[in-house]
């Protein structure tokens, strides 16, 4: 995790993610669109999902003050070697929509969520 701008999204919101459950469950939908999504799928589809699932859920676990502490690569380390641009960065974020509104997490949970990811923009695109 790097440059954390927003204080971390209060525990009643991982709630409403369903806490750990919740956030498994959302991540196996995410990776399927990731997968099927023509910007985002290239990079998603040779990569190792199960790890990268797992990795996310402990991370967005985190960023929502749930019980967890992240531990994998920093975002920048991540995907320093991969090439992202803007497009990819925002047709994840949509798939991220898509998924968690799959899920009929509520909206303003949503955007807490996606208040802490905004800012890791920075990190992810290497490519302009
Ligand atoms: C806010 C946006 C993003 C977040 C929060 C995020 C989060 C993560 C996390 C937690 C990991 C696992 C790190 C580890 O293994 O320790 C990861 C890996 C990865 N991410 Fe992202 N990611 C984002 C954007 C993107 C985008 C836009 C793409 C490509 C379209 C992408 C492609 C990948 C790939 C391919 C890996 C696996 C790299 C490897 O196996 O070495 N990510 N990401």
């Amino acid at each position: 995790q790097n440059t954390p701008l927003m204080p971390p999204a209060s525990v009643e919101v991982y709630k409403e993610f369903g806490e750990k459950p919740g956030l498994i469950k959302l991540m196996d939908d995410f990776m399927i669109r990731l997968v099927a999504n023509p910007v985002t799928g290239p990079s998603f589809a040779p990569a190792n999902q199960v790890r990268i699932k797992a990795e996310l859920v402990e991370q967005f676990c985190q960023l929502l003050s749930g019980p967890c502490t992240y531990q994998g690569m920093s975002m920048k380390t991540a995907h320093a070697s991969l090439h992202i641009n803007k497009p990819q960065f925002n047709a994840l974020v949509e798939e991220l929509q898509k998924s968690m509104d799959a899920m009929n997490i509520p909206f303003r949970a949503q955007n807490q969520l996606l208040a802490q990811l905004a800012p890791m923009y920075r990190d992810v695109i290497t490519v302009k």
